[in-house]
């Protein structure tokens, strides 16, 4: 299991970020051709990406590449340079539906034989940014073989539903339908980019209520965000304690034949040893909550 908690966007026009982003140790690091490149700039971040994916500092760490929509002039060159460049995950922003990722894996596949790439090894990922993404969301989930998951891109998705960024109600009904879509797919799901670096208050409570729906993890813009958001993901020592006495309780009742078990006056079955032995993983991946 890939543990995709924090993905940091950099626009890949700004040199000096592709070259040290690698520092901040995000789970993934996601270079943009997109909406954080002006025009004038669309070729020569093209170029820069397409070079900075193949520096060694980028071989561990999950490469992923924004590129233009392909109905824009930049997509298919984007495409290119990211699938050449030998990027892990290509995220197509604004998709509406799962023919746009059925064009997009079809130039994939061209792009992987042409230039010696092993056919399959690019995965893909769809940001969801309309009322019509939303809706289809299912569908775009179980497109293709290629999507590791969905990403819910607030920002667009709001100026589309003709209101704005707030307490977070304009966005309920969009993560809960972005991320059962993901779950039904058994692919992963990314909450929405919190763009005011100065909240944190705002940013820690915005976490709390994703990661208790059940996201993966976020969007991030900014490396200040991403230990903020490591750490709220790990379990405090006193889940993963439960966690422990859950877990060695199955085991004893597992020794005397018995499904159901109670522990301190609280049943204990199987849904409940199984989220013990996933805050237990999440302990491994992201330590303790400090
Ligand atoms: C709606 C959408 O489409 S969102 C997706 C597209 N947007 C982006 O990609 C934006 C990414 N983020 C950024 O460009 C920047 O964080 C900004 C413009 C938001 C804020 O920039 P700043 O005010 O300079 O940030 P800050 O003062 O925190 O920077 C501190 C250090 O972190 C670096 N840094 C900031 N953001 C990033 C980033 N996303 N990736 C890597 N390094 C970064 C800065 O270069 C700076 O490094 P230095 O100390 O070596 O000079
Ligand atoms: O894809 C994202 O997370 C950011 C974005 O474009 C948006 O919010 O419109
Ligand atoms: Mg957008």
């Amino acid at each position: 299991m890939t543990l995709r908690r924090s993905m940091l966007f950099l626009p890949g026009s700004n040199a000096a970020m592709l070259s040290t982003a690698f520092v901040y140790k995000p789970d993934s690091i996601m270079f943009d051709l997109e909406d954080a490149v002006s025009l004038r700039e669309k070729d020569s971040a093209r170029l820069l990406v397409f070079h900075a994916l193949q520096l060694p500092v980028y071989q561990d760490i999950e490469t992923v590449v924004r590129i233009n929509q392909l109905s824009t002039p930049f997509g298919l060159k984007d495409l290119e340079a990211a699938v050449r460049g030998g990027v892990d995950v290509v995220r197509l922003p604004k998709t509406d539906s799962a023919e746009d990722v059925h064009q997009l894996e079809a130039e994939i596949l061209r792009i992987e034989k042409e230039c010696g790439r092993k056919v399959g090894s690019t995965k893909l990922m769809a940001a969801i940014e309309s009322a019509a993404g939303v809706v289809n969301a299912l569908s775009i989930a179980r497109s293709s073989e290629r999507m590791i998951g969905i990403a819910l891109a607030g920002f667009d998705y709001v100026m589309d539903m003709q209101t704005e960024r707030g307490d977070g109600s304009e966005l309920y009904y969009a993560r809960c339908a972005v991320l059962h879509a993901a779950r039904a797919a058994g692919i992963d799901a990314f909450d929405v980019v919190f763009s005011d670096l100065n909240d944190e208050e705002g940013f820690l409570k915005e976490v709390d209520l994703i990661k208790r729906l059940g996201f993966n993890g976020k969007s991030l813009i900014n490396p200040r965000q991403i230990e903020l958001l490591h750490n709220a993901y790990a379990p405090t020592q006193e889940e993963v304690d439960y966690a422990k006495r859950v877990v060695a309780a199955a085991a004893e009742g597992e020794r005397q034949g018995l499904g159901v078990i109670s522990l301190n006056g609280k049943m204990i079955d199987a849904p409940i040893i199984n989220h013990a032995h996933r805050v237990l993983q999440r302990a491994d991946a992201s330590g303790v909550r400090k």
